[in-house]
């Protein structure tokens, strides 16, 4: 019994402790170690001390078990909604200039806003589960084994009438092993704390990384360039006057002071674009027609000193509506329902605020041939990745959706039907006029220049910016009035020969009587 008593002491009860934590660690099985471990203690313990370790076991296990959380499910939430969080900060970092034409920043913090709140808001309650959990694990496994620990270690002297003086003596070699073992502990622990201050210098580094990171954001939102002030035309016209249209040259994106005529996409450029004179922009592949569209949606700053100007028309008073829509070439999709879709930049309680209805987003839907959408892809506020689900022209039909739902004084139109066919595209444009919009559009398609009043052409040069013309189209009326003249002239033109032939029937007739004709006469 003498030797069951220092055979059970603090650091076997440590032990015990250790095992079973990796036991539990294990997924409850027991492992080999436990077992040998068990089999060896149980020699020192006898029946009852087995039993009762085994108890103990059993205790813990079932106390562990009830208090574990789903780590499984926490942990699948957590990495859903860390992927959806980055795959937004990832679409808006792709599609920023699409982004940026529709005006769009503000919807799309509020969306990467409320995919952080999520998950961050994940995570703190995983830490709090977790808190109490690791709480209980510690107390169960520290706690109820040492107690444990200390029962098995009784056991030898609540059963059985050996002299106490043997624990006496082994208590006082005892103590001097304590002393040695607490002098190795303090010794370890040193040792940890140069361990760790390593560690914290490896911290410190990485912290450094990330402050740089950081700065290098800071300092590039800080040098952004300012969006140009936009000036506004009382009389709602769209006017441009002497601007020099330039990729923006310096990392600060301003205009550059020494923008040179061979950097200048187009220069001098000038025109006005009156309600319901609609204009085209056409001219080759690269030759600066996005570059314009960007000038006049406040991307990039029109250049040529004081003499530039970009007026645009006002906005509405209550500021629900743009004056000036742009749709990019791209085609962008929102993350969100199809209800969102058409109405991007509008959040849904905007849409209500506005009292805008579905009936309308029928309509509108109607206009642009897509219908079937919403009964095919399940009603209205289905979610889906958009940008997979709907094709290249659904895309661009859909982005023309937004000019009919928010009705811009102005919209510039990007080359955005260029995958719809032109019978479609011709009657979304007609459409579109039909409600009051002017059309600004930029397109390689001479079939569209008769939807227009006006055509300003670029063309390559070589040696320098792009020339630029404008020319007048013409409504439809005048050109069917053009067309019945030259109908007429072609007519009277046909009669010609006949009339040649007459007058040399006339001619031999004067020759063969006798009778002179009147210019001979006189
Ligand atoms: N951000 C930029 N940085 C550098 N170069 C640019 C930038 N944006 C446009 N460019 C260049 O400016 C030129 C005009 O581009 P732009 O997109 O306006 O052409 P485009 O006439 O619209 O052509 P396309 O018909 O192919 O769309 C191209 O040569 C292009 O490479």
């Amino acid at each position: 019994m003498t030797c069951t008593f220092h055979l059970i002491r603090r650091h076997d009860v440590d032990a015990w402790a250790g095992s079973l934590s990796g036991l539990y660690g294990n997924l409850l099985k027991p492992s080999l170690d436990i077992i040998l471990f068990t089999s060896q203690l149980s020699r020192s313990l006898g029946v009852r001390g087995t039993i009762l370790l085994f108890l103990n076991y059993y205790a813990t296990v079932r106390i562990l078990r009830a208090v574990t959380p789903a780590f499984g499910r926490l942990a699948a939430v957590e990495a859903r909604l860390e992927g959806e969080y980055r795959r937004g900060v990832g679409r808006v970092g792709r599609e920023s200039e699409e982004v940026a034409f529709y005006d769009g920043g503000g919807r799309e913090k509020d969306i990467l806003s409320r995919a952080y709140l999520r998950l961050i808001r994940h995570v703190n309650s995983i830490y709090k589960i977790r808190i109490a959990y690791e709480w209980t694990e510690d107390y169960v496994i520290k706690y109820l084994w040492s107690a444990a620990g200390y029962g098995l270690i009784a056991v030898p002297l609540l059963f059985t009438r050996t002299k106490r003086s043997l624990g006496v003596q082994s208590d006082s070699s005892e103590a001097g092993r304590n002393r040695a073992r607490d002098d190795a502990v303090a010794g370890r622990t040193e040792a940890d704390a140069g361990g760790r201050l390593m560690y914290a210098y490896k911290d410190l580094l990485e912290l450094a990384g990330l402050t740089t990171r950081l700065y290098t954001l800071i300092s590039t939102l800080h040098n952004l360039p300012r969006t140009p002030e936009g000036q506004v035309n009382i009389d709602g016209s769209f006017e441009v006057r002497n601007v020099d249209v330039a990729i923006p040259s310096n990392s600060s994106g301003e205009a550059s002071a020494s923008s040179t005529p061979t950097s200048a996409l187009v220069q001098d450029l000038s025109f006005v674009v009156r309600p319901n004179e609609h204009l085209m922009i056409t001219g080759s592949n690269g030759v600066g027609k996005t570059a314009i569209a960007r000038v006049l949606a406040g991307l990039w700053s029109p250049q040529n000193g004081a003499f530039a100007s970009v007026h645009t028309p006002p906005n509405a008073h209550d500021h629900m509506e743009p004056s000036v829509f742009v749709v990019p070439q791209r085609a962008y999709m929102v993350s969100g329902s199809l209800l969102d879709q058409i109405i991007y930049p509008h959040t849904y309680p905007e849409f209500v605020k506005a009292s805008r209805t579905v009936d309308e987003l029928e309509d509108i839907l109607e206009k642009v041939f897509l219908t079937y959408l919403p009964e095919r892809e399940g009603g209205w506020m289905t979610k889906k990745e958009w940008r997979d689900v709907l094709s290249g022209g659904e895309k661009q039909r859909m982005s023309l959706a937004r000019v009919f739902y928010h009705r811009p004084k102005f919209a510039i139109l990007d080359e955005c039907t260029s995958a719809v066919s032109s019978d479609v595209e011709g009657r979304m444009y007609e459409s579109l006029k039909a409600i009051g919009v002017t059309l600004i559009t930029i397109s390689l398609r001479p079939s569209l220049t008769k939807y227009h009043t006006q055509l300003l052409t670029l063309n390559l040069d070589s040696s320098g910016p792009a020339q630029w013309m404008l020319s007048r189209v013409g409504t439809a009326e005048e050109r069917m009035e053009i067309n019945r003249e030259i109908k007429n002239l072609e007519e009277r033109l046909a009669d010609v020969e006949s009339w040649e032939a007459r007058v040399k029937e006339l001619d031999e007739l004067l020759s063969a009587g006798g009778i002179s004709s009147s210019a001979d006469t006189t």
